[in-house]
């Protein structure tokens, strides 16, 4: 049985603070290729290796022609001859050898053997209707900077220069360690008793794919000291970041933290928000290990808290929190049992009495529906229900509320920060 009277219970910002001090990644580049690269990060500055358009070109369906012939306003041309005096000139496409200027078809009679014309508006000066040489893009103009996504858009810009592969970010390799002698995994014939079926591998792998990453998957790991050091030691040779799953609480064979502590250097074991308080984050052989609580809710958000800063910085984007400014419809309901304030409760037994007391900020963390209203604001609604709870699941946003009677209590109509899931 562990001692749990030296827990480390820092913030959020505090333990990202840490985590990011202690990881010093050396970022890894690699080439890739366009068509593969998109979701990526540009990891330089990407340069144009040509000059667009090359030559002279006509900007819309026109007929070319030579501003010479028009300095005095619009000739007679009953006696022109196409590919003489004229020729037709097609959007995107190089003005005709030794013509230099272009009038929309629009404005063009073209007989039907489409040999003469007839012109009813002149161009107003040399080159108009073209595009000059260069007007794109120059040789070594900057297309897309480093810590760009590549966006299809950005992709098709990167390539008209002429460029087929970018350096881009490496994607972080994340290892994701579950623990727990009761689990066992998805899709077994049926769940012997006492057991749990293990799904936050599923929750770790969607998240770290959608935000770049590459998932690792480690088999599950029974509650036992030393096959966790082993999965934790072997994850950190191969992974750029651990993910330690469970075992995190103060039960008899939660021994996720205490390994931690052996084979590393403990930032935090507890934080100052619930769910998520048993997050934990440690670096072992130089590789950053979050700690995520067991039950699934809390494992899922506490990865946008503490997993996805680090996978940010290794991808040379900012580690911030995206919050939006969103009005408030509804006050909170009351604080739950996770939200730390005690005042002098007598609790009962099985009452698990708050750990952050005594002038800690404590936070809990609520889940928010955001949606646009008719007049184009942003509107949150708090979602009821234990977190958890089917209806929290589809929550698009959270927002950390402070506990404690002093602590500001945000009311409907208020403007409040809340952070997209
Ligand atoms: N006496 C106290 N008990 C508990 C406290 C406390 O402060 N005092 N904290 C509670 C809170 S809050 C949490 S959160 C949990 C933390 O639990 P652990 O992180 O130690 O996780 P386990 O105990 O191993 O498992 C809890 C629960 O989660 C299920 N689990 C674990 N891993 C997975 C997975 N990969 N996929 C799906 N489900 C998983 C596990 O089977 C258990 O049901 O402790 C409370 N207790
Ligand atoms: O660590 Mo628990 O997730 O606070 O609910």
């Amino acid at each position: 049985m562990r001692d749990h009277s030296n827990h480390i219970q820092i913030s959020r910002e505090e333990t990202v603070a840490g985590l990011l001090e202690a990881c010093h990644f050396t970022p890894r580049i690699e080439m890739v290729r366009l068509d593969q690269a998109f979701g990526r990060v540009l990891a330089k500055d990407v340069t144009a290796r040509c000059t667009m358009p090359n030559v002279l070109t006509c900007r819309m369906d026109s007929i070319a022609v030579r501003w010479a012939d028009f300095e005095n306003g619009i000739p007679d041309t009953s006696s022109w001859v196409r590919g003489r005096n004229w020729q037709f000139a097609n959007t995107g496409t190089a003005m005709p050898e030794g013509f230099d200027t272009a009038i929309v078809i629009e404005h063009v009679s073209v007989s039907a053997d489409e040999q003469h014309v007839k012109v009813h508006a002149a161009p107003s000066a040399q080159f108009a209707g073209t595009s000059a040489v260069g007007s794109k893009m120059k040789r070594g103009d900057i297309l897309a900077q480093a810590g760009d996504t590549i966006t299809p858009d950005v992709a098709a810009r990167i390539a008209s220069g002429n460029i087929a592969s970018v350096a881009a970010y490496a994607k972080p390799r994340i290892a994701f360690i579950p623990t727990g002698n009761e689990l066992v995994p998805a899709g077994s014939a049926e769940v012997p008793l006492g057991k749990n079926v293990e799904s936050n591998s599923l929750v770790v792998r969607g998240k770290v794919e959608a935000w770049g990453g590459e998932f690792m998957p480690f088999d599950i790991v029974p509650d036992n000291p030393q096959l966790i050091i082993e999965a934790v030691k072997s994850a950190c040779a191969c992974a750029d970041i651990v993910v330690l799953n469970a075992g995190s609480s103060k039960g008899s064979e939660d021994w996720s933290v205490e390994q931690l502590e052996e084979i590393g250097t403990i930032i935090c074991h507890q934080t100052n928000h619930g769910p998520g308080h048993h997050s934990s984050a440690a670096v072992v052989d130089g590789t950053p290990v979050v700690g995520i609580s067991g039950p699934p809710f809390g494992a899922s958000f506490t990865l946008g808290f503490y997993l996805l800063p680090l996978m940010n910085l290794f991808l040379g984007q900012s580690p911030e929190p995206r919050k939006i400014p969103v009005r408030l419809t509804k006050a909170f309901p009351a604080a739950g049992p996770m939200s730390g304030y005690s005042a002098g409760k007598v609790y009962a037994g099985e009452e698990r009495p708050p750990e952050a007391v005594d002038g800690t900020q404590f936070f809990s963390v609520r889940m928010l529906d955001v949606n646009l209203t008719d007049e184009g604001a942003l509107e949150a609604t708090p979602v009821p229900g234990r977190p958890g709870s089917a209806a929290t699941l589809s929550a698009n946003a959270l927002f950390m509320l402070e506990s404690g009677l002093n602590a500001p209590k945000p009311e409907a109509g208020d403007i409040i920060w809340a952070e997209l899931r």
